[in-house]
Order: C-alpha cells, then structure tokens, then sequence
C-alpha cells in the first residue's frame, strides 16, 4: 500500500479498522494512571544563574536515570510560535489529498509525507498522518525550500513557520546539551553542547486522526528514538505514553511545556547512565491529536563515543561499540524497525559485520 492507499477520512469513520492497523495485545495495553514528570524552568540557566542551573541540572539527571523524560517549561520561544506551528501543521494535514502528495516521502529518503507508514510495513501500521523533513546544516533554509519549492509560493507560510520553528528548537537542544553535561558532572560542562554544534536533525509533525477502535490501534507504537534527544511539543490532547515503574503512564500535557526525551544515540554518550525513554502514542475516538518532535542527531560521521571519565574505574566499561549516526539511521530505515531494542541489536548486528565496511 502506498501513501495514497491510507485515506483516514474514510478510515475514521470504520467501525472496523482494517487489520494491518490493528496491534499485538501486549503493545496496546492501557496506560495506568499520570506519570509525575519533572518541571524544568529553564530560565534560570538561561540567564546564568549558577544555583538555579545546579536546580535544573539535578532534575534532569534524575529523570533521566529513571526514564529519560523531563519538561521544560520558560524554554525562550518567541511567545505565540509554538501555538502558530501547531495551527501550521493542521493547515498542512487538512489541504487536500493531492496537495498532500506534492509532498509524498520518495522511498529512501526521510523527508516528505506519509499516511499509516504503509509504504514501509505491512502490519501495525500508524494511525498517523506524518511531515517528516531532515535538517542538514546548509542550507539554512532547508525547511522552508523543501516546502515551497513542492507546495507552491501561495502555500509559503507552512514553510516560513515551520523554519522559524526549527531554529528556534535547533537553538533549545544545545541549552539542553548543556544541561545534560552539567547533571552528568563532567568536567567540561560544554562537552555535549560542542559535540552537537555541527549536528543535525528531524523535524516529523504528527497528525493523529479519530478512530473507532482506540484500544486496538496506536498513533505511534511503543519505541525508543533512535537519536540523541528529542524536543516534542504536544496540543492539548492526551496521546503520549512513556514505559516506567513497569507501566505505560500518560504524559498529560502541560500548556507552555515541551517534553524531552532522551534517545538512544545519547544513552550511549552517556555510557548508560541515562535512560533512552521508551515511549508511544495512542489515539482516541473524539479528537485529532497533533504533536510537532524535533529529534537531535550528531553530524553523520562522528564517532558516538562517551567521555572518556564515563568510562573510568575498574567497574566502568563501555556499555556500546564506537558507531556513527549515520550507520544507525541507516540500520533504522533498510528493514529493522524501530522499537525498544534497538540499540541492542543494532550493536550486536555492528559487532558481527565488523569486517565488512558499514559506514
Ligand atoms: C531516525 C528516525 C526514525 C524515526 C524518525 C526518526 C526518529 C524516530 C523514529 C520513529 C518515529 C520511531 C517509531 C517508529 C518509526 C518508524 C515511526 O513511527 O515513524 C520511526 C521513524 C522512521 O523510521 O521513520
Ligand atoms: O506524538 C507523540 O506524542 C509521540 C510521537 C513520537 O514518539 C515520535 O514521533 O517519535
Ligand atoms: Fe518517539
């Protein structure tokens, strides 16, 4: 089935969903309850304030040993904008079909739209609509290009907002690399920030539509996120789910509060010690949900490896091979599918091709 296929106007209104949308019982079991997240004020930090920085940086590290997710709230966006590129996304998602498809992901490429995922998997498909688009570090306005030049000069907004959203989210990740550093203790607090200054990144809109069977289908299913961190800002639907305490808990949303995740290519920066959240996002019969995620990834070629005084002491060891982003971006899009194992076996399937050229 291609893009074109999923048609969730029609699909939403079936009582039945079709069975490639239906999951396993085990992914679908009902969240128990609110998790009790941290709420970082950032401003604090931003502004240099030493002992409110120590505040931030202690509860970060906590949440991040535990789960690996925290909200942020005083992040420094421009005020209206994260209200503006949510209004955006839903402009996109409701121009027509055939606009949509101006913009249809080309296999093998990330950027572009998709419906259900259907053109990559056969079953558990996503009960989502998806803008996905790759930031690269020139040129500067890859997003807006990308968009204008498929859309059209009277559909400009959506790309002029949506690159307004993404500086300012490229700008917050390394504040919050910064951060991080300081909650792990190293000794040079601008270690992760430094390494991510040529990094890249993801930008991917989520379109949830209503749906007849909530407690058969998921938004997005259960996953870690591959890359370093994530920067998610939610509407004011309920929808996303993080595995913690032995249960699925409802992250509710917060107006003004984004939520961070941490992903896998920074649990291994971290030797471990951080947690990379597992998480996912499930739909209901009522409402369209939205969320807007930014994903953080390190400059393709660049050696993921921890600080060196994270791997110290005769307990330490490293806990992950030496790899490059784009050795696991590439294992994430040619056949394995991302879930909550993926670093697991995307390690061992590195170790055992170590001969063979992988890069
Ligand atoms: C590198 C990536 C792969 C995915 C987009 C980015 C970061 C998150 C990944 C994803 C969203 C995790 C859940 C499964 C997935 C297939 C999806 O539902 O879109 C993943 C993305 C992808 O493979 O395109
Ligand atoms: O929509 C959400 O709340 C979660 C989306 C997500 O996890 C993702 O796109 O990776
Ligand atoms: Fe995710």
């Amino acid at each position: 089935m291609s893009s074109s296929d999923v048609n969730f106007s029609l699909l939403q209104s079936q009582t039945n969903v079709p069975v490639e949308f239906v999951w396993p019982e085990k992914d679908v079991t009902p969240s128990e309850g609110d998790l009790d997240l941290p709420i970082v004020d950032l401003s604090g930090f931003l502004k240099g304030n030493e002992a409110e920085t120590q505040l931030a940086a202690k509860a970060v590290r906590e949440a991040c040993m535990a789960h690996g997710t925290f909200l942020v709230v005083n992040h420094g966006f421009k005020s209206g904008l994260a209200e503006k590129a949510l209004e955006t996304s839903s402009l996109f998602f409701e121009l027509s079909k055939d606009e949509k498809l101006k913009v249809c992901r080309i296999p093998g490429n990330i950027s572009g739209y998709t419906a259900g995922h259907s053109q990559r998997f056969s079953s558990n498909l996503s009960w989502n609509e998806t803008l996905t688009l790759a930031l690269k570090k020139s040129p500067p306005q890859v997003v807006e290009e990308f968009l204008t030049s498929r859309l059209g000069n009277d559909r400009q907004e959506i790309g002029q907002v949506f690159q307004e959203f993404c500086d300012a989210m490229n700008g917050l990740v390394l504040e919050l690399m910064e951060l991080l550093g300081i909650g792990m203790g190293l000794k040079d607090r601008t270690y992760y920030r430094r390494f991510f200054e040529d990094g890249n990144a993801i930008f991917r809109c989520n379109y949830y539509p209503p749906c007849k069977q909530p407690d058969k289908t998921l938004g997005v299913g259960p996953h870690n996120d591959p890359t370093a961190i994530t920067v998610l800002l939610q509407d004011d639907v309920v929808g996303l789910e993080v595995f913690a305490g032995g249960r699925w808990q409802t992250v509710r949303p917060r107006p003004g509060a984004l939520v961070v995740n941490v992903g896998d290519t920074f649990m291994a920066l971290s030797n471990g010690n951080y947690k990379s959240c597992y998480h996912r996002a499930v739909v209901n019969m009522e409402k369209v949900r939205r969320s807007l995620v930014f994903f953080s990834c390190p400059r393709e070629d660049k050696v993921i490896e921890p600080p060196p005084e994270l791997v110290e002491g005769e307990e330490a060891t490293r806990k992950y091979p030496d790899f490059t982003w784009a050795q696991l971006h590439r294992f994430t899009q040619s056949g394995y599918r991302v879930d909550n194992t993926t670093l697991h076996n995307f390690s061992s399937w590195l170790t055992s091709n170590s001969d063979k050229k992988t890069s």
